[in-house]
């Protein structure tokens, strides 16, 4: 198959659990009934806000969102990215920020966690120091699934061109982004970083982000995007709680590489 349908759904999470995991798998299953056979969930998709009440609220892997977003996969028959949750680590009073990938018969596929912390100081805009609640990763992530290959970062990942670049070298076709990425730096940095991404390592750039105030002092950007591998946004959400789908078409991403064979002009392996 050449082309499939994909979906990012837009959140504006809170701390409130079960609200979130419902409005995202209301979301998901909407995309999904409109034909996406790749639907992406934004990061801490099921609990965001103080950073004291997403540690408080971690899972282990298989823990009970996990097992709803397997189900969810499974029950719609569709490769799900389950954005990011907090996840349970060894170091009392921390987290990963782990994204987890599931097949369309609900199996996990892959686990990233999130390797490079939001830790900035931009007066008027944001101040945050996600490393005092959070744990680096240490893996980069691309999985074949039998349409193309994925590879997955998380958020200010998306700063880090190296990161994108190895995910190319494991042959990603797709790029997941899921973001709650701040409203402060997301006016201005956002939607040129996502297409220098996909047109620099030539693949389709999958962005679902969280929208809106989650506290009265974090508030993320929205605009969630699919951005081809020539650097055009294909699709938009529009602001609040939704999603947009675009259709990835393989053949195109064959082409643009073909026509235009930049990441086999690099000198020295760079
Ligand atoms: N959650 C995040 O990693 C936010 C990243 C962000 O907003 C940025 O400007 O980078």
């Amino acid at each position: 198959m050449t082309k499939i349908l994909a979906a990012v759904v837009q959140l504006q999470s809170t701390e409130e659990k079960s609200r979130n995991v419902d409005t995202a798998a209301r979301l998901v299953t909407a995309a999904a009934q409109r034909g996406a056979s790749f639907v992406a969930l934004p990061e801490l998709f099921n609990c965001i806000g103080r950073w004291e009440a997403v540690v408080a609220e971690a899972e282990p892997i298989t823990g009970p969102t996990s097992r709803r977003m397997s189900e969810l996969a499974a029950n719609l028959g569709i490769t799900l990215l389950a954005g990011s949750i907090a996840e349970q680590s060894e170091v009392a009073g921390k987290i990963y920020n782990t994204s987890l990938l599931f097949g369309p018969d609900g199996r996990q596929l892959a686990c990233y966690r999130k390797r490079h912390l939001f830790d900035v100081d931009v007066p008027d805009r944001v101040t945050v120091r996600e490393s005092e609640f959070v744990m680096p990763g240490e893996e980069i992530v691309g999985t074949q699934l039998p349409d193309f290959t994925l590879g997955q970062s998380i958020c200010y990942d998306l700063r880090f061109p190296e990161l994108f670049r190895a995910l190319a070298d494991r042959r990603a076709d797709v790029i997941a982004v899921p973001a709650a990425f701040a409203f402060g730096t997301g006016c201005d940095h956002w939607e040129v970083l996502l297409r220098a991404r996909a047109i620099e390592n030539q693949a389709f750039v999958i962005a679902p982000n969280q929208h809106g105030r989650h506290t009265p002092t974090l508030q993320s950007y929205g605009r969630s995007m699919i951005v081809d591998p020539w650097g055009t946004v294909l699709a938009t959400a529009a602001d609040g709680e939704s999603f947009a789908l675009a259709e990835l078409d393989f053949q195109r991403l064959q082409d643009i590489r073909r026509h235009l064979p930049a990441l086999a002009h690099r000198r020295d392996g760079q």
